[in-house]
């Protein structure tokens, strides 16, 4: 058995750059991949849909040109390209991930699946059939999850996609109908539309994004049905199956919805299983939790002293940039000694529909369950300068305030840009500034962040 420094299992989005660090701050270090450097962000998550998220947001544009007086008649959609150039930007991603790797001295990238096999020690086993064995005083654990696939009659004989291999279907689906209502389902509903497929969704909540307020909810649901897209909320799968005309149809429980929805594809899109399964963690004594996500304390350490976890395999928001945000503590506490934990951390996101929503701190449903005083300003996209001037009114912003402090807890936007806005926002929750010192700081005119001086204006609820 070979014996390292520190063994780093997964090249995601944390894994990545930490076993860099490690190695250039002289650890002799391993960084063991089943499958490609980069991980889901690279491979099969951010880059692939984002870049395929522009190609539609323009077929979108052109579609409604004439409405600017800019005539475009013959209009058509070359998928082979939109794919072709999905494929080209994910592989540059990739290939310089893989060159960043092996440039580092002192770092060994072994491609391979990773198990344990005992207390800090694993196998690995490689592509070509063979097994080979290290231990390590230090071991970080970034081995992500997977869509999670989960019991649903008839499902075992019924074609599906998943996220994953949907982004590897070289043409556009029919109709693709979507189980699930959340971030990849609602990307992946609008990119594919504005694509040319008709689409339908299925999420079993009363709203799309459960996790967001219910105006949030609402608003994103008026936003996809405006576009075309069929959305059951409240629905209840009773069973999937292999239609006799080669698609799918799928069969709710609701009475208020049709009985069956038939679709030329599947697509499921709920939610994501990590990845500890495959790791044997009970080889180490890895304390889990019932859905299989690594336990850690806020120093996102486990209950194995040395045996670390970032990224989406220890279970909270599944992000790129928590995974990276992870993988910063963990150096910083190791090199820099500077006591860092994930107390209080101020977590942003972007659902890159278009509009975007954009989302930092907590929801106005999550203030009320904590009792807190909060006053709720919000301000219709209708009213904002820049957004009139664009054309893009859809949408709406959100601030919850404290009522006390005037501190900011969170705020959305959805709206062109949303994703950008709410970074000042976010901003000024780090600096613990209020919603007075906003109203009436200055912003360039006539931005989209402008509007947050006339957010704070409104009467609050
Ligand atoms: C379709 C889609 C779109 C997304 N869009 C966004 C977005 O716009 N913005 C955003 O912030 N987030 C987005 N996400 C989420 C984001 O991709 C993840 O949160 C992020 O990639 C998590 O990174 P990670 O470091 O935890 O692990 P991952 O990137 O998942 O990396 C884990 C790596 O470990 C490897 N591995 C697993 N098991 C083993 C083993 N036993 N041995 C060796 N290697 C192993 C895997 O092959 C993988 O490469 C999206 C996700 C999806 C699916
Ligand atoms: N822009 C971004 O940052 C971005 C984009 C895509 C994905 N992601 C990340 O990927 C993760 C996974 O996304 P996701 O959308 O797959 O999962 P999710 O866990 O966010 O949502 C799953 C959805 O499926 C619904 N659902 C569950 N079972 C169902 C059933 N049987 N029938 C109908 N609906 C059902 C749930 O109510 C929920 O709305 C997210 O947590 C997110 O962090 C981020």
């Amino acid at each position: 058995m070979k014996t390292l420094d520190a063994i780093v299992i997964g090249a995601g989005q944390g894994g990545t750059p930490l076993a860099k660090k490690l190695a250039k701050a002289g650890y002799k270090t391993l960084l063991v991949e089943k499958r490609w450097v980069g991980g889901t962000c690279i491979n099969d998550g951010c880059t692939p849909t984002k870049n395929m998220i522009a190609h539609a947001a323009i077929a979108q544009r052109v579609r409604k040109s004439e409405q600017w007086g800019i005539h475009t008649p013959g209009m058509s959609i070359d998928f082979e390209t939109i794919w072709q150039h999905k494929n080209k930007i994910v592989n540059q991603f990739r290939d310089s991930s893989v060159r960043g790797v092996e440039a580092t001295e002192g770092l060994e990238l072994l491609i391979g699946e990773a198990s344990f096999i005992g207390h800090k020690a694993i196998q690995v086993k490689t592509p070509d059939g063979q097994t080979e064995t290290y231990q390590a005083e230090s071991i970080y654990i970034n081995a992500g999850a997977r869509p999670a696939i989960p019991e649903i009659t008839g499902l075992s004989v019924t074609p599906y996609l998943t996220s994953t291999t949907l982004l590897e279907l070289p043409q556009i689906p029919a109709h693709l109908v979507i189980l699930g209502g959340s971030y990849i389902a609602l990307e992946m509903a609008q990119l594919f539309s504005r694509l040319g497929s008709r689409v339908s969704i299925i999420e079993r909540s009363p709203y799309l994004l459960p996790k967001e307020d219910a105006d949030i909810s609402a608003c994103i649901k008026d936003i996809l049905r405006d576009e075309g897209i069929a959305v059951y909320t409240h629905a209840n799968v009773h069973n999937v199956e292999k239609h006799i005309t080669g698609g799918v149809a799928v069969f709710l429980d609701k009475k208020h919805h049709p009985e069956i929805i038939l679709g030329s594809h599947l697509l499921l899109a709920l939610g994501r299983t990590p990845n500890t399964d495959t790791l044997c963690t009970q080889m180490t004594r890895l304390d889990i939790d019932n859905e299989g996500f690594i336990k850690i304390n806020s120093n996102l350490q486990t209950n194995i002293s040395g045996i670390y976890a970032l990224g989406d395999i220890k279970g909270g928001p599944a992000f790129t940039h928590v995974s990276y945000n992870d993988y910063v503590i963990i150096l910083r506490n190791l090199l820099e000694n500077k006591g860092l934990n994930t107390n209080n951390r101020i977590i942003p996101y972007c659902m890159f529909t278009d509009p975007q929503l954009g989302r930092v701190g907590i929801t106005e449903k999550e203030a009320r369950t904590q009792n807190l005083p909060i006053n709720v300003y919000t301000l219709p996209m209708t009213k904002v300068a820049r957004a009139i001037e664009s054309g893009q009114t859809q949408g709406i912003m959100k601030a919850v305030v404290h009522k006390e402090t005037g501190k900011i807890l969170g705020a959305t936007i959805i709206g062109e840009q949303g994703g950008e806005t709410i970074t000042v926002l976010q901003m000024a929750m780090l600096a613990g500034m209020t919603c007075e010192d906003l109203r009436y700081q200055m912003f360039a005119h006539p931005l989209y962040a402008e509007s947050v001086n006339n957010l704070f204006m409104q009467e609050p609820q």
